[in-house]
């Protein structure tokens, strides 16, 4: 590491799920992390790095930290597998089964990603759906924080899933209606209904390995030493405190990408968005766009992963149509599917979108949703494309495809109340319908409400805003967890011997993911912590016979002033490695 080792920042590795919508938002904490001056590393796989290089700005956008860097690994999947409609779920065993260990061998080569001006990676920042991060930071003894990338209300209902089948709520018992109320879900007794939680959790076999992974990764969220969430607690704080019950170290830092340009808007520097996508971006939209008239557009996408077969698509299109309303209509290259892709186009669909539509297949989402002629957005329901609506306070349609979209388009219908939920049905009068409703018949209400929440947003991510200041704590956190390393042990040989005096040693020790302690060191670590001080002196004489020598183990240890003065006393003193 050099001599200028103190000065040198904390060094957080982000390992995003390598799909869009993920890959999006922890780059966008990522830049957070490098404006508040730490060196960070991004690990994407070869797949979304090459999409990144070839239809992104990541590039020149990262030029200016110095701090950054990128790392890139197979993600497990052919070349040529789809990555998008529900075969994307491969991406979950894929991704553990051989990602995990092609990681963990990456790391140890690559000595935890250390070089002369970077330290060995000091907090792993992984998706909340890759706990195969988690063995190996436990395993080196690295702090580990998990990013899960979907809503509270999503990840609360995930969690809830074992309470789920206890009480029987799943699988649905037959003959019951889909309507029915979900029970077990606490702070959604009201509202949720079966038909509300995503098909993996509509199954009748509990052994289904979808909703098996997705148990299993969202109830290991708790191994981390703390969990960040893309979300404010203006808009779900009453479901974060139903997690908080068991992850008590959660911080709410977003909307990300609100946040993200609030801080850069404080450093004054270049106020652009950063661009992430996988696909080119046609910009010709912005120009169609601005020449409509105000909150006149309805914006349709359904994201990265939705895909549609031709008789859906044309209903929409249909249903958007007959609306008479004015759309933009992002079709992503490979979001349709089935067998008579080529089929003709109705002529009355043909005039009706050269009248008053505009059909691109990739757009900048976030510059068109701000963009004074949008004043709807037919979406999928994705958490990144719902949290980027609000933060432009535009109403939305709902047609959730999979995930957690289906209680995301539920909280949006029923609970913020700035949007109808249209999940289930893909009907042409249906979505004209609906499409008028949100367009004109209540507009003004939706209107109204989203631009309410909107500002709730950007006060949550405006200085002593909720988010704002968690993100805060979340860098003194990420500090504090590298200063205790610096000053206790070394990465990846935190854990081989621990010694503990006090509770906030505990917690310390906890923090830095000191879970494990070797058997020698359990004994007379409970008998410090409950021993008299009779059995304490008992142990050091027995820790002092066991006689290691300095450079044995690394002792990683907390002290009050007092102990360490015993320790010293009982010539222990080789006890401490140079560092404490
Ligand atoms: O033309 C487009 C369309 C989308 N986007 C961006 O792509 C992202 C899409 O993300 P999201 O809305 O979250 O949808 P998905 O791509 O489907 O994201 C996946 O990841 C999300 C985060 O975990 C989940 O909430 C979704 O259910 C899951 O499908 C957003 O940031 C959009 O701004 C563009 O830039 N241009
Ligand atoms: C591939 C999908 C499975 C789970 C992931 C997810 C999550 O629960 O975190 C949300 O949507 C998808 O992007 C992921």
């Amino acid at each position: 590491m050099g001599s200028h080792g103190a000065t040198i920042p904390p060094h957080v590795l982000i390992f995003p799920l390598p799909v869009q919508g993920h890959v999006n938002t922890m780059l966008k904490l990522a830049e957070l992390l490098c404006l508040s001056s730490l060196d960070v590393t991004f690990m994407v796989s070869e797949f979304s790095h090459s999409r990144l290089l070839q239809h992104s700005t990541v590039v020149s956008r990262f030029e200016r930290y110095p701090g950054f860097r990128f790392e890139s690994i197979s993600d497990g999947l052919p070349d040529d597998h789809p990555r998008a409609g529900e075969q994307v779920m491969d991406i979950l065993p894929s991704t553990k089964n051989i990602t995990g260990p092609l990681f963990k061998q990456m790391m140890v080569e690559k000595n935890l990603l250390s070089s002369d001006t970077r330290r060995p990676v000091t907090c792993i920042i992984a998706d909340g759906v890759l706990s195969f991060a988690c063995d190996f930071a436990e395993e080196k003894g690295i702090p580990l924080i998990f990013f899960r990338t979907i809503s509270a209300c999503s990840f609360w209902a995930y969690f809830c899933i074992p309470e789920l089948i206890e009480a029987g709520e799943i699988p649905l018992k037959a003959g019951v209606s889909k309507d029915q109320i979900v029970k077990s879900v606490p702070g959604m007794e009201g509202f949720l209904r079966y038909c509300d939680l995503p098909s993996f959790c509509q199954v009748n076999d509990i052994n289904e390995p979808k909703l098996h992974i997705i148990k299993s990764e969202t109830r290991q969220t708790t191994r981390a030493q703390a969990v960040i969430l893309n979300t404010f607690e203006d808009l779900e704080g009453t479901i974060v405190s139903h997690i908080r019950k068991h992850i008590p170290r959660l911080f709410t830092i977003g909307p990300n990408n609100a946040h993200l340009k609030s801080r850069l808007a404080q450093k004054e520097s270049e106020k652009s968005i950063l661009s992430s996508s996988f696909w080119e971006e046609d910009r010709s939209c912005i120009d169609w766009l601005n020449a409509q008239p105000p909150k006149s557009v309805i914006y349709v996408s359904f994201g990265s992963i939705t895909v549609v077969s031709r008789d859906q698509l044309l209903e929409f299109w249909h249903g958007l149509v007959n609306s008479g309303q004015r759309f933009l209509w992002v079709m992503r290259p490979d979001s349709i599917v089935g067998e008579d892709k080529k089929n003709q186009i109705p002529v009355e669909l043909e005039e009706g979108t050269k009248a008053r539509g505009y059909m691109v297949r990739w757009v900048p989402q976030e510059e068109v949703l701000n963009n004074a002629a949008v004043g709807g957005f037919l979406t999928h329901s994705g958490w990144n494309s719902t949290l980027e609506s609000i933060v432009a306070g535009v109403p939305m349609i709902c047609w959730p495809y999979f995930a957690d979209q289906t209680i995301n388009s539920r909280f949006v219908s029923e609970v913020w109340k700035i949007g109808f939920d249209m999940k289930d049905t893909c009907d042409r009068e249906i979505i004209e319908k609906v499409v008028r409703d949100l367009m004109e018949v209540r507009k003004k209400e939706f209107l109204e409400r989203a631009e309410n929440m909107a500002k709730l947003a950007r006060k949550a991510v405006s200085e002593g805003g909720s988010s704002y200041c968690n993100f805060d704590n979340l860098i003194d956190y990420i500090k504090t967890m590298n200063a205790m390393l610096n000053a206790f042990g070394k990465n990846g040989e935190m854990g081989l011997a621990v010694s503990m005096f006090s509770g906030y040693a505990m917690n310390m020790l906890k923090a830095m993911a000191v879970k494990e302690v070797c058997t020698w060191n359990s004994t007379y670590c409970s008998l410090a912590s409950n021993g008299t001080e009779g059995q304490t002196l008992d142990m050091f004489a027995r820790m002092k016979a066991r006689a290691l020598q300095p450079n044995e183990v690394t002792f990683v240890g907390v002290l009050s002033a007092c102990a360490r003065a015993k320790f010293v006393d009982l010539g222990l003193g080789f006890f401490f490695n140079a560092r404490v």
